[in-house]
């Protein structure tokens, strides 16, 4: 009998990365090899200024590799549209939030299912879009508050609710509990927990908390523009 490999959901290979910048070029990656796959929660840990947002960037599409390549489910992105990539397979929790300021916390959820076309298994948008304000601990009155009268710790589960509502096959996070208490931040690393192992997502987190990495399957550590570590094989 022979064994069946699964494809990663998310493989990255010699791929580095640089910035030009007006006086000089900085090296952030280099030659990272790594692969995701589905119904796993990954924390990417490292020092200030080891590349880790940029790492998140190029893997969630947001920017191109100077060298290398990523596929997803095997298929290059360049081939599949980082677009596409963006709108159907992948999330992201950004660090600025990015939410839509003229908007209420549920009119950038729905806004979000929207875009990318995305329709609830059960009930209207509104009404899912409620559920996962729920999830992460906004009511019904933050729901329809604009996100300027929001706290930055309920903005912050406002974007969180928000990737949460696309249905994707990868959920990218940076510092995602970062202006968040500890029951909060318990609250949600629950979330990404469920997610990987009860949806079969892959979640990839950057963090500098502990906290997180402790409840996540797998930590890689980023120095100096390379992998240096995994632990929790
Ligand atoms: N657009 C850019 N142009 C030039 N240099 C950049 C750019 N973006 C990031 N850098 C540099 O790349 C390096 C890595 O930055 P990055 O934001 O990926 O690090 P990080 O590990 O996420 O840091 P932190 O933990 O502080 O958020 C830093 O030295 C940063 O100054």
């Amino acid at each position: 009998m022979t064994a069946v490999t699964e494809t990663p959901v998310l493989q990255l290979s010699a791929l580095s990365h640089t910035y030009q910048g007006q006086r000089r070029r900085t090296t952030v990656l280099r030659q990272i090899d790594l692969s995701f796959e589905r119904g796993t929660f990954y924390t990417i840990l490292g020092p200030s200024g080891s590349g880790k947002t940029t790492l998140l960037s190029l893997a969630s599409g947001l920017d191109t590799p100077t060298q290398g390549t990523i596929r997803f489910d095997g298929q290059d992105l360049t081939q599949l549209g980082l677009g596409r990539y963006r709108n159907k397979h992948a999330a992201t929790v950004f660090q600025q939030y990015n939410l839509l300021t003229y908007m209420s916390a549920l009119r950038n959820v729905t806004t979000a299912m929207e875009i990318t076309g995305t329709k609830p298994p059960t009930g209207r948008r509104k009404t899912r879009a409620l559920e996962l304000l729920a999830q992460v601990g906004l009511d019904t009155d933050m729901a329809h508050r604009n996100v300027l009268k929001l706290s930055g710790g309920q903005q912050q589960r406002v974007a969180i609710a928000r990737a949460l509502a696309c249905d994707v096959d990868i959920l990218f996070a940076d510092e995602p509990t970062g202006n968040l208490d500890e029951d909060t931040a318990d609250g949600i690393i629950a979330i990404f927990r469920r997610l990987a192992h009860d949806q079969n997502k892959c979640v990839i987190v950057v963090t500098h908390s502990q906290t997180l990495a402790a409840g996540s399957d797998r930590t890689l550590t980023l120095r100096k523009g390379k992998v240096s570590g995994t632990n929790k094989p």
